[in-house]
């Protein structure tokens, strides 16, 4: 495919690539000096990479639904997703770590799905607090189960890298539906499961 082909969201892979130029030059180095020439071609591949979740429709993922398996109707968790995103304010990283619950109501979904979604949403500008709400949403549109429990964590290099330079801050947020913001049992369960054998 030729460059002039290559047309995403009204933008060519040239006009791209020549965006980045401008900002190598903004920095106060030459993008025509050798060990940059690439560098552009390289960046909107990475960005391709990174923003990928624009392309994909997360309610797909999780359209293939299984009856309840065995009559199991306890709360099912998958903890630790790690996840890479950038900052909607500064275009800059966040990475940590998203653990999901549902308590099923007639319908599971197959557990790899529930890190696609969490993937889709990541690869795109966020601000963590819609990551976590749209990942909760997503889960409660597709299944209806009778509650949802999302916790981000992330770690902001917006937050490290620059501006008030602060490392080891973590940024906590969550999404509660249903009985997990209804009952504070449902939710303390949850909340313990996730810390189960850690030290
Ligand atoms: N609530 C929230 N804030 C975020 C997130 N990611 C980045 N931010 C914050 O967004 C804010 C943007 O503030 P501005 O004052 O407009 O930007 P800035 O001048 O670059 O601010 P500093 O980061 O303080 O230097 C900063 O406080 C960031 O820490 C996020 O996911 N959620
Ligand atoms: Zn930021």
């Amino acid at each position: 495919m030729s460059d002039q082909d290559d047309i995403r969201n009204d933008v060519s892979r040239a006009e791209a690539e020549a965006a980045v130029r401008t900002l190598l030059k903004w920095s106060g180095d030459d993008p025509e000096r050798e060990g940059l020439l690439d560098t552009p071609k390289r960046v909107v591949k990475a960005y391709a990479d990174w923003f990928s979740g624009y392309a994909i429709d997360p309610d797909e993922y999780l359209s293939r639904t299984f009856e309840e398996v065995c009559g199991y109707d306890e709360m099912i968790i998958l903890r630790d997703i790690e996840y890479e995103s950038h900052c909607e304010h500064h275009m800059a990283p966040i990475i940590g770590r998203v653990h999901v619950g549902y308590l099923p109501k007639g319908r599971v979904v197959g557990i790899s799905k529930l890190a696609r979604v969490v993937d889709a949403y990541a690869r795109r500008f966020q601000v963590q607090e819609k990551m976590t709400a749209q990942i909760a949403n997503c889960i409660q549109r597709a299944l209806q189960p009778q509650g949802v429990a999302v916790v981000v964590e992330g770690a902001h290099e917006c937050m490290t890298t620059r501006g008030v330079h602060k490392r080891g801050v973590s940024m906590l947020t969550s999404s509660m539906l249903g009985t997990f913001r209804e009952d504070a049992r449902t939710r303390n369960e949850f909340l313990r499961f996730i810390e189960t054998g850690r030290r």
